[in-house]
């Protein structure tokens, strides 16, 4: 078996996704996401110009060979434009791999370990009332586990507060938007959004809360320890990871559970968070990390430290990175939560999927691969379009992190 050709295929339904779609002398296809949100361009030249060439004449049956190719084989290891595509062409193979062996892809990575995967979702509001609200909205439709993130007292706009509740974009701008920060303020704020969740929907529905690398380790560990009383299932991201021992001052300080790992994109980068147990959930996902065949490396690691995986699904993945996560949340023993922002129906549109939200889960189907088709006709109705992520900018206008 070989594969004969492959394409990348770029769509703006709304945002820009990218895809590729490999091609096989016996007629099957795979597919596989390829979006790096604000950088897309690069992992489409990354691709064709690279990865593409190398691909054609290959046997498709032998993933893990090509994957150590373009890994090993590039010479640059690692990063998230390198590792984005790796992780697209995976993802296409296992779908081809699962398609040849008529099965559901969850199958052949080991089969169901659940019924049904828990996802949480983005509650979000400007100000305290409307984020409360919001929560509630989410509990009505069934989420067992919801994000809440809130517009902060004297702060003109803060991440993962959006005028659309239930589609939010961050990158929203031709150039990057630039965003203003006070720790001070958000630190004062937050721990009283979260009291008054536990005091309206009380300690059954699982809260969440993303600080998206705002705080210094010592800060983090201040609102870790002032959390405690509202027992979230996660704080994430609550500081940078690239130094990850800065992770034991958290930790010494605060036994809130710590998720961090979205940007992640190589074991190496949680290696010490992972053994040394400084955090409780790893956010890897198969786009940004490499695809299924080093997602199931991370994960395994990590299981060995009782570390929880919990999928990034943030808007900017496209659904054939869902479809692929769920199969892939529906093996992994070490499940923790799956991260799940609602695509738009035009999105949907693009990408034909066979899984299903239930209360609170999501559910793949059982059709052969990973379930998730591209609609290409509908796909060139939208052309790219550039857009940014924002920036951040403390107070006194020093650069900081968004
Ligand atoms: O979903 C999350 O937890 C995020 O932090 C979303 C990110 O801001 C988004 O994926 C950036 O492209
Ligand atoms: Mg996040």
């Amino acid at each position: 078996m070989k594969i004969t050709d492959a394409k990348v295929i770029v769509t703006c339904p709304g945002r820009n996704f990218v895809t590729l779609k490999i091609y096989t002398d016996q007629g099957v296809t795979g597919i596989g996401d390829a979006t790096l949100n604000g950088r897309e361009l690069s992992v489409v030249s990354y691709l064709t110009d690279h990865v593409i060439p190398c691909l054609i004449g290959r046997d498709p049956r032998q993933i893990e060979d090509i994957w150590q190719y373009l890994y090993r084989g590039c010479y640059w290891r690692r990063g998230p434009v390198t590792m984005s595509a790796i992780a697209a062409v995976d993802t296409a193979l296992w779908d081809i791999k699962a398609k040849m062996a008529n099965m559901p892809l969850y199958q052949l990575l080991g089969g169901k370990s659940r019924e049904g995967v828990m996802v949480y979702g983005h509650a979000n509001g400007t100000d305290l009332s409307e984020t409360v609200e919001e929560v509630g909205r989410y509990i009505d439709m069934g989420y067992k586990a919801i994000r809440a993130q809130s517009g902060v007292p004297g702060m003109a706009s803060t991440y993962g507060v959006s005028n659309d509740k239930m589609y939010y974009e961050p990158a929203d701008g031709n150039l990057p938007t630039e965003n203003v920060w006070s720790t001070t303020k958000y630190l004062d704020y937050t721990p009283t959004l979260f009291a008054k969740l536990r005091e309206t929907y009380g300690f059954d529905p699982h809260l969440m809360h993303d600080v998206h690398h705002r705080l210094t380790p010592i800060e983090a560990a201040r609102l870790g320890k002032s959390l405690e009383p509202y027992r979230l299932f996660w704080m994430e991201d609550s500081t940078p990871a690239e130094n990850q021992a800065n992770f034991r001052l958290i930790r010494q300080h605060t036994v809130t559970p710590l998720a961090v790992g979205e940007i992640f994109n190589s074991i190496w980068d949680c290696k010490q968070l992972i053994e040394e147990q400084l955090i409780d959930y790893i956010r890897a996902t198969v786009v940004h990390a490499g695809g299924i065949t080093h997602l199931r490396r991370i994960a395994d690691f990590a299981a060995l430290h009782n570390v929880r995986t919990g999928c990034h699904g943030a808007t900017d993945l496209s659904p054939v990175c869902m479809g692929a996560s769920l199969h892939f949340n529906m093996w992994v023993p070490n499940f923790g939560v799956q991260e799940y922002m609602r695509h738009t129906p035009e999105t949907d549109a693009v990408f034909p999927h066979d899984y299903r939200f239930e209360n609170g889960n999501l559910i793949p189907g059982d059709t052969p691969g990973h379930g998730v088709d591209i609609d290409e006709k509908l796909a060139e109705k939208y052309p790219y379009q550039r857009a940014y992520l924002p920036v951040n900018r403390l107070e006194d206008g020093t650069l900081w992190h968004w």
